[in-house]
This record gives structure tokens, C-alpha cells and sequence, in this order.
């Protein structure tokens, strides 16, 4: 049984369908990356797995139960917990106390305050700053550590790397991965740089206006498709 099964979802914002009926599933311990432009889907399809998008129809099925009529905050005490584009930090809150909220509401486990701080890059320098002053790079690990603190089984991550220096990327992939090794943790990441994507991943999917254009296996997908797809190219044509 697969761990996050989503089944011909469909989501729309009011009258525009922006997903329109995805399905895929992700395996205990997977990484999967969700590429594709601007508006194919991706931000929506992942508020609609964590339930703060309405769906249309189809369903979400966590371990194999359907969670469709369980509440976001519900789905993360399962363990399903997502990192919002925009990171979504309480501004005029420190570091700390925005890790502190997470803690309050999400599951319980071994992701305990000092555990994050020292997972994630430049937390300890930061941690009893404001979040309204930090750099997009700071912002993002303070999102992720948060969304660690809710000890997640699914973390879903959107745009991660966007806006960012490249130094910061490279360092918050640097923890990722170390995360990735040594966390008992399914990954499912929206990115925009595809080569990040293609290497952080076991598999990708590749979004079109608000379907699945392409997927497979990271290692064995060749980039001129998924370029191709990116930008919905006909076969055959020049790309
Ligand atoms: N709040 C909203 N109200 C109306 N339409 C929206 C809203 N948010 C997104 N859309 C539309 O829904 C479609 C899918 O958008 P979505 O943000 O899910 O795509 P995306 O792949 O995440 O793109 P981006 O990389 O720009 O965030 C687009 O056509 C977008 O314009």
C-alpha cells in the first residue's frame, strides 16, 4: 500500500479548474519533485493534499484511508505537513517562538527545538530574532524547521528554492539531503530548477495546465522531454 495516494483530484478556483484530475502515488520514504510553469497547478494541488483547498472531486488517501473530510489541522497530527510558498512566518514573532507554535499543534516525537536548530542552516545565529527581518534564505529554514517540529511522515514543500541566493540554496539542499538520509520522512517538493529537482528526487512529475504531462523516474527521465512537457511542446516540434 502506498503511503500518499492521490486519486483523479480535481480543484478549482472558482470557475478556472486548476487541477484537473491527478493521480499518482508516493512511497514511504520516496522523493518526488512536481515541476511545470507558472499556473499548472502545482501550489494548488499541493493546499488541496493538506487540505486547505477544497477539492472538486477524487480523493486523498493517507496509509490507504481517504482523509478527504479530515481537517488540515487534523492532517498534520497525522503527520502530513506542508511548508507554504511565501513561507508564511509570523513576522513579528523570534525564530524560536515560530518553531514553538508548530510544536504546540503538531504530532509529537524526537523533532524537539535544539534537534531542529542545529538541522538547518544559520538557525542557531537566528533563533532569537524576528522573522520579519531575515533574508529569503534564513526565511525558508525557519519554514522548514517549523514544519519539522510537527515531527512529519509527509512534508511537502512548495517552491523551494524560490527567490533564494544561489549560496543559500546550495546550503538548504545540503540539509535536505542530510534530512533525506537520515529522516524517516516521504518528500514531495514543488522546484523550479529542474536540475535540483531531477537530483534531489527518486521520481518527478511534470505539470501542464493543471494535469500530469509527465512522470518517471528522476535517473532515467531526459531532460529535453521534460522541458518539452514544462512548456507543453509537441512532439516533433523544434523544442
Ligand atoms: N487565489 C486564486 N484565485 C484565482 N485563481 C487562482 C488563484 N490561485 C491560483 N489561481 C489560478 O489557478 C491556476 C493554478 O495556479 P497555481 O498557483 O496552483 O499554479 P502553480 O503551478 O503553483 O504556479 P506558480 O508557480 O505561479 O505558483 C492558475 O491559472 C492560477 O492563475
Amino acid at each position: 500500500m502506498s503511503m500518499l495516494s492521490i486519486e483523479n483530484l480535481v480543484a478549482n478556483h472558482g470557475l478556472l479548474n486548476a487541477v484537473k484530475g491527478v493521480s499518482f502515488s508516493v512511497e514511504k520514504g520516496d522523493v518526488l519533485s512536481i515541476v511545470g510553469s507558472n499556473g499548472a497547478g502545482k501550489t494548488t494541488l499541493f493546499r488541496a493534499i493538506s487540505g486547505v483547498h477544497p477539492i472538486v472531486s477524487g480523493s486523498v488517501l493517507l496509509d490507504g484511508d481517504a482523509i478527504d473530510n479530515v481537517s488540515a489541522n487534523r492532517r498534520v497530527e497525522k503527520g502530513l505537513v506542508m511548508v507554504p510558498e511565501g513561507r508564511r512566518l509570523f513576522s513579528d514573532m523570534t525564530v524560536k517562538e515560530n518553531l514553538m507554535v508548530a510544536a504546540e499543534h503538531g504530532r509529537k516525537g524526537d523533532w524537539v527545538l535544539d534537534k531542529v536548530v542545529d538541522a538547518l542552516p544559520g538557525l542557531k545565529s537566528i533563533v532569537n530574532k524576528r522573522a520579519g527581518g531575515l533574508s529569503g534564505g534564513q526565511r525558508q529554514s525557519v519554514a522548514i524547521g517549523r514544519a519539522l517540529m510537527s515531527n512529519p511522515t509527509i512534508l511537502l514543500i512548495d517552491e523551494v528554492s524560490l527567490g533564494l541566493s544561489p549560496i543559500a540554496i546550495g546550503e538548504l539542499y545540503e540539509s535536505l539531503d542530510h534530512l533525506k538520509q537520515k529522516l524517516d520522512v516521504t518528500f514531495i517538493i514543488v522546484e523550479q530548477d529542474l536540475n535540483r529537482a531531477i537530483t534531489f528526487s527518486d521520481h518527478t512529475i511534470c505539470m501542464l495546465e493543471g494535469s500530469i504531462e509527465l512522470e518517471g523516474k528522476s535517473s532515467t527521465l531526459d531532460k529535453k522531454d521534460i522541458y518539452a512537457a514544462y512548456f507543453g511542446v509537441e512532439e516533433g516540434a523544434d523544442a
